[in-house]
């Protein structure tokens, strides 16, 4: 079993004289709601919008401010990697509640360096066509359970570009390459069918390829759309226009990538969790700073939660979610990284769930189909896992150990049955710090209400 590692809380849950129990070194009991919730809080920076700007700040044609962006383990991953190529990126102090603006100073990009991935794949399939703009060779590395996350796209489209990639042929991590400080560009076919992030990857760095590209994705099945909506939206922000003439085909011209001060919006897939909870426990859950309009594919909670019984209203800057008693099931497809967290509140319904179209979510930081059948099954529900998706019907549940798998939406997933059902410990909790190191603050701190449950098991 993984000891989590920093899942010790900023702040003492059990009241400010009350010994802090060792958790950190055991599984973290996930607390049971025990009155309605009146909650109402705001999330850190979203995950996919951080990544995307540094990206596009390191190339952009002056430096950059990011407003209250994501400080979590990929951003820093990312942070650190464009440091190595050349960029210059300094913390200074703004008004976001969870830590400081980023000023982001393009350099010129050199290599010579290795790059960790970590787990984050917006890092591996984002900055291997960044490092063939630089000059050098660049190595990629990353947990080892990255080594078996879908890379071969990006290698063989770096490769088709003319870039010289250096693998052990399994068109996985790790695999080095080596930069001339330009790239043509063109012309290229790609699959992505295991991940959207080998469009996205590709299309930000594009502008600054010699003569732009035109990209074809071959491939059946086209996961995550709103994620590759969300890369050329910020790529329209700063002056590149991406035509899209057909579905699969993206054009971009050679262009430059325009300077901007940008604030990041709270990361509405993490919110999530959170929303749910409402659903779950009874009463209501507020989230601010809820954009009114945005690419990110979390907004489409709200919908996913009223059809499973919960109740959604809008104010200016903020969503609630308010339960009914009522959690039905939902036939649903393409729920993108939104499925584990769908899925859990599924285990808890009446009725059942269909998940379909999410066969990609096995290349995610687990196999997520196969994780998330595998848990809730262990703590007493009935799943059962197709070539695409999930059939998750009603059944009682028990308390277990759930693991996490490094996956910080599998915490988030036990966290949120373990509102339910007594005794769930999940078993790596700082894994949340993927994304969202506050997790365990936030879920038990007093915005939410949700009182936390003292350690029986696993201490030292
Ligand atoms: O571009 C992005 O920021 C992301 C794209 C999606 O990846 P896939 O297309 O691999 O699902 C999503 O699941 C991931 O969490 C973030
Ligand atoms: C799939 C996810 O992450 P990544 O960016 O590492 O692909 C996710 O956050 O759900």
């Amino acid at each position: 079993m993984a000891l989590s590692r920093i899942a010790k809380p900023q702040f003492n849950p059990y009241g400010d004289d009350a010994p802090q129990p060792e958790r950190e070194l055991g599984p973290w009991p996930a607390p049971v709601a025990t009155a309605p919730l009146r909650a109402r809080l705001q999330l850190p920076g979203s995950k996919s919008l951080t990544n995307r700007e540094l990206v596009l700040a390191a190339l952009a044609d002056g430096p950059s401010l990011l407003r209250a962006p994501l400080h979590s383990r990929d951003t820093a991953l990312m942070i650190e990697a464009l440091r190595a190529l050349g960029t210059r990126i300094d913390e200074v102090p703004g008004d976001g509640e969870y830590g400081a603006d980023l000023l982001v100073t393009p350099g010129e990009l050199s290599g010579g360096v290795s790059i960790d991935c970590g787990l984050a794949g917006t890092v591996m399939r984002f900055l291997p066509p960044v490092a063939a703009l630089a000059l050098g060779p660049v190595a990629f590395d990353g947990d080892p359970g990255a080594r078996r996350r879908p890379m071969r796209t990006i290698v063989d489209a770096l490769r088709a570009l003319g870039v010289d990639v250096n693998d052990d042929g399994r068109g996985a991590l790790p695999f080095s390459l080596y930069g001339t400080g330009a790239v043509e560009g063109g012309e290229l076919a790609i699959d992505a069918s295991a991940s959207s992030q080998f469009v996205s990857g590709l299309l930000l760095v594009a502008p600054r390829f010699t003569r732009g590209l035109t990209l074809r994705h071959t491939g059946e099945r086209l996961p995550s759309l709103p994620h590759i909506e969300m890369t050329i939206a910020t790529l329209a922000d700063r002056g590149v226009e991406v035509a899209n003439p057909e579905p699969g085909v993206w054009v971009v011209p050679p262009s430059t990538i325009a300077a901007r001060d940008v604030d990041i919006e709270p990361d509405l897939s993490n919110a999530g969790p959170f929303l749910a909870a409402a659903l779950v426990a009874g009463g209501s859950v507020t989230v601010t700073g809820w954009p009114a309009e945005t690419t990110q594919v979390g907004a489409q909670m709200a919908v996913i939660l009223e059809r499973m019984g919960a109740t959604v209203t809008r104010a200016p800057g903020e969503l609630t979610v308010t339960g009914t008693g009522a959690i039905h099931g939902i036939e649903l497809d393409e729920a993108s990284e939104l499925a584990p967290t769908v899925a859990a509140i599924a285990a808890l319904a009446d009725s059942e769930t269909v998940l379909t179209g999410i066969a990609h979510l096995r290349g995610h930081e687990t196999d997520r189909l196969a994780a998330l059948a595998t848990e809730i099954t262990a703590v007493g529900g009935d799943v059962t896992e197709t070539d695409d998706g999930l059939i998750i019907r009603p059944r009682p549940l028990r308390g277990g150990l759930w693991h996490s798998y490094e996956d910080h939406r599998m915490a988030t997933a036990g966290a949120i049955i373990g509102l339910a059902v007594p005794g769930i410990e999940i078993d790596d909790i700082a894994t949340t710090a993927k994304t969202l190191p506050q997790f365990v603050e936030l879920w038990t701190g007093p915005r939410m209400g949700i009182v936390p449950t003292p350690p029986t098991s696993g201490l030292l």
